[in-house]
């Protein structure tokens, strides 16, 4: 079984993803990563770009790498210059590393109309380039840009490109869609003949805009490449690269052949978050293989299904990859998922228990109502402990007050709540103000019960959602209200659903106290 290399652009072209800015510390905690999980190239950066990438090739040599190898990326030398004496030259030798990959035109198009030189020129800027840099690192590898239009516009011009970087020493010939157009099945035919015509490793490097780019990917390697090129989580320029999170297991799973170790493979789903959470972005829930929702099911049916044998609905096993199974809760809801979930909830039930009906009955009916308990588990599972007897009441409402106070124009308003609640046989009777009404709620709610309960001073508000029900209605609408409440160790949702957003407000304020001290009496 032959190896597929595997080289990360994360740091390089995912780095031309708009809104993605990485500094040059988020960039070393992303290479020390990429090497836990065993690629074999991480191509760091521009260094002919700026100054952030100068310092990145600086600090990267003195970590210790163990699988990895750090590649600097730029072009070939402009036209006007010799290699010696250009300056993206110059800053490829200077960053010092063992492999350099060099971009150079193959479109003959592109040769015209954005070099502007002659297509025997270019050929002559590829041949130099290659040859001057192979003096100063171990490889040099050639990206063959918009390879796969220009063999459509011109494949005899391509294909000379690609000798010329041959003829020069280049250690691998990338062939490059790099507008991301091209489609899977031309992808193979056009990687079957590049192979047959080279001694040197065919690599591919995909864009996706045509939504092709991970197929494409897995078809190149298919048809003969043996190293290929994409980002963590299909970061990149305009619709991304190709992404790794999805190539990695595809071509180690499906196609048998050998990338990564298994043990390196189960920390995918850790490093596709890990680059989310540096770059600043919200985890992609449908991300196959280690988007929450990958192995996420729903239906009644599947999960009364995968209860019995995982793999009537699930392509792989979900801890190959890192990731692992989870049952939801909703209206399409049936009598497993009430049982799966009873199971995590530390809840014994049997199968034929009458109670998994009611509380299938009363989940429905909720759902309808407006609740969602998807987002809300920590309301769902204090819902069936309700409905089994299992919950004890921690404290009872005599009653609260809202006042938002604006004395003038121009004057941010005031809010108050005052509480009383009934703890046993005490009676607590208190007031805070707060940013809004809710917060003012949420303040006091708590104020007045963290006397009896001090863990409740541990608990956050990390989230705070409103969704209007009934469109329509304008201010007499019903909204649903999702809170996400955590502590040192623990996040949970909550739901309330109301025609007034501030009882919906409590509702689920008062399921997030509850789960908290219930979870404590555990
Ligand atoms: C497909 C890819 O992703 S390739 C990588 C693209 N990434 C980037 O562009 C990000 C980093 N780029 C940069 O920081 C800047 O563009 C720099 C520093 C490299 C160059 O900046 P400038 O010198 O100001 O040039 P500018 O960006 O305007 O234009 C690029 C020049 O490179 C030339 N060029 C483009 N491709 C190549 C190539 N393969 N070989 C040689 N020259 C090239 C263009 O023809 C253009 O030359 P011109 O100014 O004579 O028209
Ligand atoms: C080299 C590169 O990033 C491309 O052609 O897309």
């Amino acid at each position: 079984m032959h190896r597929i290399d595997i080289y990360d652009t994360t740091l390089r072209d995912g780095a031309q993803s708009e809104d993605i800015s990485f500094s040059v510390e988020d960039k070393l905690r992303i290479t020390e990563k990429l090497d836990e999980l065993g690629v074999h190239y991480i191509e760091g950066g521009y260094p002919g770009s700026n100054p952030r990438d100068i310092d990145y090739f600086r600090k990267v040599s003195r970590l210790k790498l163990v699988n990895s190898k750090v590649v600097a990326f730029g072009s070939t030398h402009r036209p006007k210059k010799k290699p010696g004496g250009d300056e993206t030259m110059k800053a490829l030798i200077e960053a010092g590393t063992p492999i350099i990959t060099i971009f150079g035109k193959t479109w003959d198009f592109h040769v015209k109309e954005a070099l502007r030189v002659s297509l025997e020129e270019n050929l002559d800027i590829i041949h130099d380039s290659v040859t001057f840099l192979k003096k100063h690192a171990e490889k040099v590898f050639f990206d063959a840009e918009h390879f796969f239009d220009g063999y459509i516009n011109n494949p005899k011009y391509a294909l000379k490109c690609l000798k010329a970087a041959q003829d020069a020493g280049a250690d691998c010939l990338v062939l490059c869609d790099t507008n991301g157009g091209t489609i899977t099945s031309v992808v193979g035919d056009v990687v079957k003949k590049a192979v047959k015509g080279y001694a040197v490793p065919i690599g591919v490097h995909m864009h996706n805009d045509a939504d092709c780019a991970v197929a494409s990917s897995v078809t190149g390697v298919e048809t003969g490449a043996s190293h290929v090129q994409g980002t963590i989580n299909g970061l990149g320029e305009r619709c991304g690269n190709a992404n790794l999170i999805s190539i990695i297991p595809n071509i180690q799973l499906k196609l048998g052949m050998k990338c990564l170790t298994p043990e390196q493979l189960r920390k995918l789903r850790d490093v596709s978050r890990f680059v989310t959470e540096i770059a600043n972005l919200r985890h992609f829930k449908r991300q196959p293989y280690t988007g929450d929702s990958a192995f996420a099911h729903k239906g009644g049916m599947h999960v009364s299904a995968i209860l019995k044998r995982p793999e009537t609905y699930e392509h792989v096993s979900p801890g190959l990859v890192g990731n692992s199974q989870r049952v939801l809760i909703s209206d399409l809801a049936g009598k497993s998922n009430i049982l799966r979930k009873a199971e995590e909830f530390g809840i014994r039930l049997s199968t034929d228990s009458v109670q998994i009906q009611d509380i299938v009955t009363k989940l429905k009916e909720l759902e309808n109502q407006g609740f969602q308990f998807e987002g809300a588990e920590a309301s769902f599972e204090l819902l069936m402990k309700k409905s089994l007897g299992l919950h004890k009441k921690f404290f009872e409402l005599m009653g609260f007050r809202l006042i938002v106070e604006k004395r003038k124009e121009g004057e941010e308003p005031i809010s108050e709540a005052t509480i009383m609640v009934k703890v046993g046989g005490h009676v607590e009777h208190t007031a805070a103000t707060g940013k809004g009404p809710v917060n003012a709620l949420d303040n006091a709610l708590r104020k007045a019960l963290e006397k009896f309960y001090p863990e409740l001073k541990e608990v956050k508000l990390h989230d705070y959602k409103v969704r209007v029900l009934t469109a329509g209605k304008g201010t007499s609408a019903k909204v649903r209200v999702l809170v996400e409440s955590g502590d040192k160790g623990n996040r949970w949702g909550t739901v309330g659903v109301s025609e007034n957003i501030i009882e919906a407000s409590y509702q689920a304020l008062v399921d997030s106290v509850d789960y908290k001290l219930l979870k404590e009496e555990e």
